[in-house]
Order: C-alpha cells, then sequence, then structure tokens
C-alpha cells in the first residue's frame, strides 16, 4: 500500500512509500544486549529501527551513545534509525540527565549524522525544542514531535491539537500514543487521527496502547497514521503485536482492499 504524504529521508519515501511502514523498537541496556536483538529483529525486515536510548545504561555518556548509535547504524544497513529519548513523564525510563543534558546528547547524536530520525516530545521547553529542531535539520534528520499519555485518552480535540500543534512546531512528522480506557476511547484516537490526516501538511503516526488499543497497531493506517510498531525482540511499550503478526494481518487486509489508497 502507498500513500500520498509518505515519512522521507533526503527527499524519498522511506521504503520506497510503503504504507504503514513498520518500526521495531530497540530496548537492550548495553550495546552487546543491542546488538543480539539487531540479530533477531533484522531479519524479520522492519521498515524503520527505534533505538529507546533511555534503555541504555551509558546514556550519561554521549560519547558512549554516539559511539553506540554509530554502530547500531552499520549493522543495520539501509534501514532507517530513529533516536529516542523517552521522558519518564510520558512513560521512559528513569535517567540521570537534565533536560540540558538530554539536549547536548541530542545535539551530539545529530552532528554525528548516526540516525535519520529523531523524538522528542512536544511538551518540553519550547527553547529545548527548537534546539533539537535546529539540530536535526542541521543534519538532514527528521524529527518527529510526539504525545503519550500512559493513563488515558484525552478528547477528540486535545487529541486533534497535538498533531496539529506538532505540525505547526515545526515537526516532520507528528506522534500520538495514548492509553485507551475503553473502546470509544480507541474510536477517539481513530478519529483524531483521520480528523488531523485531512488538515496536517505532515505526516503522522497514531496507536492507543495497551490490550484494548491493538487493533489501532494493526488497523490505525486505515485511518492515517504512517507507521506502527512492532516487536522484533522485545516490546517497548504495552500492546505491540509481533511483527509477524502485524504482517499476516496486514497482507489480508491489503489484499481485501485491492490496493486501494487510504490518504
Ligand atoms: O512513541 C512511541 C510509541 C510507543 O510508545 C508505542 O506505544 O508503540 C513505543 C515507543 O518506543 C515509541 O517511542
Amino acid at each position: 500500500m502507498q500513500t500520498n504524504k509518505p515519512i522521507t529521508l533526503n527527499g524519498q519515501p522511506i521504503a520506497g512509500g510503503k504504507f504503514p511502514l513498520i518500526c521495531t523498537p530497540l530496548v537492550g541496556r548495553t550495546l552487546d544486549s543491542i546488538m543480539a536483538e539487531l540479530a533477531v529483529v533484522l531479519p524479520k525486515k522492519p521498515d524503520v529501527l527505534e533505538w529507546r536510548v533511555d534503555f541504555f545504561e551509558q546514556i550519561g555518556d554521549s560519547d558512549a551513545v554516539v559511539a553506540a548509535a554509530k554502530a547500531i547504524k552499520k549493522e543495520a544497513g539501509s534501514i532507517p534509525l530513529m533516536f529516542t529519548r523517552r521522558s519518564t513523564l510520558e512513560g521512559g525510563e528513569k535517567i540521570a540527565l537534565n533536560e540540558g543534558q538530554v539536549i547536548a546528547m541530542y545535539v551530539a547524536v545529530c552532528a554525528s549524522k548516526a540516525i535519520d530520525l529523531i523524538d522528542y516530545e512536544m511538551a518540553n521547553d519550547a527553547a529545548n525544542i527548537v534546539r533539537v529542531r535546529d539540530a536535526a535539520r542541521a543534519n538532514g534528520i527528521k524529527l518527529v514531535l510526539s504525545f503519550h499519555n500512559f493513563s488515558y485518552t484525552p478528547g477528540l480535540e486535545t487529541l486533534a491539537s497535538k498533531f496539529l500543534m506538532a505540525d505547526q512546531l515545526g515537526a516532520d512528522v507528528a506522534k500520538v500514543a495514548v492509553m485507551p480506557r475503553n473502546l470509544d476511547d480507541v474510536l477517539t484516537l481513530f478519529s483524531a487521527t483521520l480528523e488531523a490526516g485531512k488538515i496536517l501538511r505532515i505526516p503522522l503516526i497514531s496507536m492507543s496502547m495497551g490490550p484494548l488499543g491493538a487493533v489501532t497497531r494493526l488497523f490505525g493506517w486505515t485511518f492515517g497514521s504512517a507507521l506502527t510498531f512492532a516487536v522484533g525482540a522485545s516490546s517497548s511499550a504495552p500492546g505491540q503485536v509481533p511483527i509477524e503478526d502485524l504482517n499476516t494481518v496486514l497482507a489480508i487486509l491489503q489484499k481485501s482492499m485491492g490496493g486501494k489508497s487510504v490518504s
């Protein structure tokens, strides 16, 4: 399936514009364990890899982070690498860095050009978002501005406003991940995705987490979500399905839809 609003790198759609892209997280605490994850994940052919650096024991050492990013990139070959420090406020691991140190790490990793996309929460200080955006732009790296709520799903207008805010703040991709408490919340996430997709200039990614939200990981693309996270070796959030299961469902639904474009 193709899209008319692909996530691009160097002017080219990732994976030839495949829709949705499948992104597999890497959550190892050491470089050795990340390399072991890669050995399991790469044969499953994800379209994008996400390195969740907040799981990395040496996150306090920027040189070690840059060296690890380079090692992952080398192993990943042509698969784009997304770099993410998920803050504890939005469901990430506890780290010993303050936000200034996180920004310094982001700037160093961007300058190394070992990554292709970088994720930063849109709830951060505007000045820090500008710093990350400038570092990303200066190095040809795509900026994903994200919003997560691991407790509940805000209302339709709030969710839609998060997508729009990412666009207004200069993101290349807008991402929203929320926790549903019931199926109405799942519908709200689908509706917000569909409505925001009609207005946004940039691609968007959305998901509901947990068991109730699994349907959004499998079918969110039909409402316009450009990328879905799936487990290659280890999960980074509740409700992620194995990449093999996702591929099975995508093949069935896309065949049924006759390759019809959805966005
Ligand atoms: O933002 C996201 C989405 C996510 O939270 C998920 O629910 O799949 C997984 C995270 O690793 C990623 O950074």
